[in-house]
């Protein structure tokens, strides 16, 4: 994986653009979200952890806006069930050739890996087969939020007995106080992880058209009326948070 550390957003720029995983993203993605995202490395890892208990045999495991394949590289290392394969999904071309690249050095280092396609396309236009495991790890946020209830429901249809859509994402919080509280320590998690006051106010306006979160409450009652019998929180570090939902 990339090494280069982020600095996208070290110098002061007239105007700040909208935040869009291209090429420059991409050279520091690895170090950008683990330096952004508090727990990052946990949910990655224990994400893999929980797929291995919802795998079914001959299914097929999904990674929705799959980056870097960072989850799709969890999912080979944790999931043993016979027949399973793994589909990442990602829309950025300069991602999807930077996954490809990783996950051949996957496959070289290891052997009996869990087949793997990486396809570049939209996930809201794709044809799900179906699938045991379903990971969207801190991409619904970046769907426009008209459009995040029928993906659910079909990624709910696709999903067989026994399977799970993992859902991990930034939190907004309707109670004010929550709200103003959290955001303020994610920023500390920021500061102390090197990132300049600067850095972390141009990073905010890059990303405030563009990712939109929900509450913990907008969520359940989302997937609720996708279809989902059960929602489970299993993770939260600050305002980001990963949810099991069952079919
Ligand atoms: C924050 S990143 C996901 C991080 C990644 N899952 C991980 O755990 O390392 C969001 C990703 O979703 C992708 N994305 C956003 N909208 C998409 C869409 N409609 N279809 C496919 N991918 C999409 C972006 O290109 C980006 O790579
Ligand atoms: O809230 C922030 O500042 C973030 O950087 C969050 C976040 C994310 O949650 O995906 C946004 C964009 C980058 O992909 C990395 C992290």
């Amino acid at each position: 994986m990339s090494k280069e550390p982020d600095r996208l957003f070290a110098q002061p720029l007239a105007q700040v653009p909208d935040f869009a995983f291209n090429e420059d993203v991409v050279r520091v993605f690895p170090d950008m979200i683990k330096r952004s995202v508090p727990g990052y490395p946990t949910i990655v890892e224990n994400l893999g952890v929980l797929a291995a208990q919802f795998a079914q045999p001959n299914s097929v495991l999904y990674d929705l806006g799959s980056s870097l394949g960072a989850v799709t590289q969890a999912l080979r290392r944790h999931v043993r069930t016979d027949g399973c394969r793994v589909i990442a999904v990602d829309n950025s071309s300069a991602m999807v050739e930077r996954c490809r690249e990783y996950l051949n050095g996957q496959d070289s280092m290891f052997q009996e890996l869990l087949p793997v396609e990486v396809i570049e396309g939209d996930i809201l236009a794709l044809a799900f087969q179906p699938a045991s495991v379903v990971a969207l790890n801190f991409t619904l946020q970046f769907i426009a939020p008209d459009q995040r209830t029928a993906l659910l429901s079909r990624i709910h249809q696709a999903l067989l007995p026994g399977g799970a859509l993992i859902l991990s994402e930034k939190l907004r919080f309707n109670d004010a106080e929550e709200h103003a509280l959290l955001t303020d320590l994610h920023v500390a998690f920021k500061r102390a992880n090197g990132y300049s006051e600067l850095e972390i106010a141009q990073k905010r306006s890059a990303i405030e058209n563009v990712m939109k979160p929900d509450s913990l409450e907008e969520h359940r009652e989302r997937l609720l009326q996708a279809g989902f019998s059960k929602v489970v929180p299993w993770f939260q570090c600050l305002n980001f948070a990963s949810l099991i939902a069952l079919p």
